[in-house]
């Protein structure tokens, strides 16, 4: 895994600086910086409403900050034609909690969705390679011809993960990923972001409320509250507090 003490030599994918943020009179990001590298899995805490999906449409400019600044890939979001904001949405894959598999297709179908909407010129051959490859990669090839409402709800999940990973996304986003799961088959997703990141080699946001994901997934931990990421750092370092916005978290999740 990645040291904390080695990001500082590393590339930032993701810069943000001093993100502001109201809707009416309820400020919801207040001078936000978070820096995500190269290679790193960035998991973001935070009470719910305080941001965290604001944020992720900003930096996929879906929500356009009031004033600050967000580059993905050394280009501010907010600069960007419509031309270019599409190729930067190509780069991030997006594993979200309501990202659905399609039902009346197969596991195969669903997988090849985006790579024929996105890459329309592959053959027959590639397009069997890239879904074979895929499936290879979260550990369920013998589900190829399955349809959805056949697999478990981890299953699901990682078919979802794999038809976002096949379009071979620079940047993962994933919000939530444990959420509803069983404790073994949270423990199977962690352990997948984890080989995602290796295989791939993916810069990751990994959303959650789930510390025991948290703990084994992220290098690095950015917690998120009044608006700004106060605290960063290793796991240890963002719990060792006696903060009492921040020690709820722990002692919920861990039970004391
Ligand atoms: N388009 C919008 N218009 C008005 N208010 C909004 C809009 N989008 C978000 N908000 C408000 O901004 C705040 C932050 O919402 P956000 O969805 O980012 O929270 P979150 O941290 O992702 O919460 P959760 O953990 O529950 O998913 C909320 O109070 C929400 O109501």
């Amino acid at each position: 895994m990645l040291q904390k003490s080695k990001t500082e030599t590393l590339d930032k994918v993701i810069t943000i600086k001093d993100v502001q943020k109201s809707f009416g009179d309820y400020h919801v990001l207040r001078g936000a910086d978070l820096d995500l590298y190269k290679g790193e899995n960035l998991v973001v805490l935070g009470r719910s409403g305080t941001g965290k999906s604001v944020l992720i449409k900003i930096i996929s400019g879906l929500l356009t900050q009031d004033s600050g600044s967000v580059k993905v890939l050394g280009k501010e979001v907010n600069s960007l034609t419509a031309k270019e904001l599409l190729q930067i949405r190509l780069s991030i894959g997006f594993s979200f909690q309501n990202s659905a598999l399609y039902d009346s297709m197969t596991v195969r179908k669903n997988l090849e969705f985006p790579l024929v909407r996105n890459k329309k010129k592959l053959t027959k051959a590639e397009l069997d390679h890239e879904v074979e490859s895929v499936l290879d990669a979260v550990g369920l090839s013998q589900t190829i011809n399955q349809m959805p409402s056949e697999l478990s709800g981890g299953q699901r999940k990682r078919i979802g993960i794999a038809r976002t990973l096949i379009l071979q996304p620079e940047i993962m986003l994933y919000d939530e990923p444990t959420a509803g799961l069983d404790p073994i088959t949270c423990i199977e997703i962690n352990n997948l972001i984890n080989d995602v990141q290796e295989r791939y080699k993916t810069s990751s946001i990994i959303i959650t409320h789930d510390l025991t994901c948290a703990k084994a997934v992220g290098n690095r931990i950015a917690m998120l509250l009044d608006g700004q990421f106060q605290r960063v750092g290793t796991f240890e370092e963002v719990f060792e507090t006696t903060d009492e916005r921040v020690t709820p978290f722990f002692d919920y999740n861990f039970i004391q």
